[in-house]
């Protein structure tokens, strides 16, 4: 007997996903990719879902994927249970012992295992570390901030505490996880030479170990589509001097500087291109990486 075998159209089209997908992962298998995950970017449970199937599947297709994430919104949330007042000078928590003690907490204590967690929970194997582990991250205190005084509008200096500035990265221990089937799973805290910990912010730790690995693609998930103009239309590719223009015309404000002042120097020193994501959206990397449709705003350091 036999049977005219007609293909489901909806089978059809995911096997034509599939095929779609295949140069990309020829393409990238055996790079290194850093991807920064924003606290904005891991508040609902389902984008938290999407965002480990993601970072699991780049493992599975070869890609060594280490992840970085953030926790500002959290470490913001515990601070207030606890009664601490806390502000931000320039994009970066001003940090005192107490601060700093319940920012490791939070960031590599809770966010870090909930992310390895997730990892798991979606089949891959993750390890949770923080700069503090292997040597990874060296840390210097970043200096201060010039600020006008809330009060009578005159400049004056802040010192910003226990704020740490990445100045050296030791990748060992990333390589020897990564080289295991591991997925590193880092929080911003580092140790300075003094000894003291040193809370970091998060786009400028990702950035600096992208750097360091010289990872062919720096994700940065964050709570919008990418850069916006004024027309709040997306841009779609940007460079040092664009980005350079767009930040003197006050295109570019708040969290959004430090977050391309470090795609900038990821760019420049080493790595290929780095791309700014909605993390909200439902798997906003496997559409940036395997189709030809691309997302959010891509940077590139300018051509030679
Ligand atoms: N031109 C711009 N395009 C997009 N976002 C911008 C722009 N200028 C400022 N922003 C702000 O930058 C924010 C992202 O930075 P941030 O809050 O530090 O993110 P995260 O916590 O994910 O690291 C956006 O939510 C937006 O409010
Ligand atoms: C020094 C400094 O500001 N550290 C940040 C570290 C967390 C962070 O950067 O998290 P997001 O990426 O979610 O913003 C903070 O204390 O909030």
């Amino acid at each position: 007997m036999t049977q005219n075998y007609a293909p489901d159209p909806a089978l059809l089209a995911k096997a034509e996903t599939l095929v779609e997908a295949l140069p990309y992962m020829q393409r990238y298998a055996g790079k290194t990719f850093v991807v920064k995950y924003g606290g904005h970017a891991m508040g609902d449970p389902e984008a938290a879902r999407d965002f480990a199937e993601d970072v699991v599947l780049m493992k599975a297709v070869g890609i060594n994927v280490i992840v970085v994430h953030g926790g500002g919104p959290q470490i913001g949330a515990m601070l207030k249970r606890l009664g601490v007042e806390s502000q931000f000078v320039g994009g970066l928590r001003v940090t005192d012992k107490e601060t700093a003690q319940i920012a490791e907490m939070v960031l590599a204590g809770s966010i870090n295992k909930e992310i390895v967690s997730w990892i798991s929970g979606a089949g891959g194997r993750a390890v949770g570390i923080s700069g503090k582990d292997g040597g990874l991250v060296l840390c210097e205190k970043v200096g201060g901030k010039r600020e006008p005084d809330p009060n009578s509008g005159i400049e004056r200096h802040v010192d910003l505490g226990f704020v740490g500035d990445p100045v050296a990265v030791d990748r060992s221990i990333l390589d020897s996880l990564s080289k295991d089937g591991i997925i590193p799973v880092v929080a911003p805290v580092g140790i300075g030479a003094d000894g003291h910990t040193y809370n970091i912010n998060a786009d400028t730790m990702a950035g600096a170990i992208a750097a360091e690995v010289k990872a062919s693609r720096f994700f940065l998930l964050t709570d919008v589509p990418g850069v916006l103009d004024k027309d709040k239309q997306l841009l779609t590719d940007l460079d040092p001097a664009r980005i350079n223009a767009l930040q003197q015309d006050g295109t570019i404000t708040g969290g959004m500087i430090p977050k391309l002042e470090t795609c900038i120097h990821a760019v420049e020193n080493g790595v290929d291109a780095a791309v700014i994501l909605d993390g909200r959206v439902p798997h906003a990397m496997l559409l940036e990486i395997f189709t030809r449709r691309g997302a959010g705003t891509l940077v590139r350091a300018a051509a030679a």
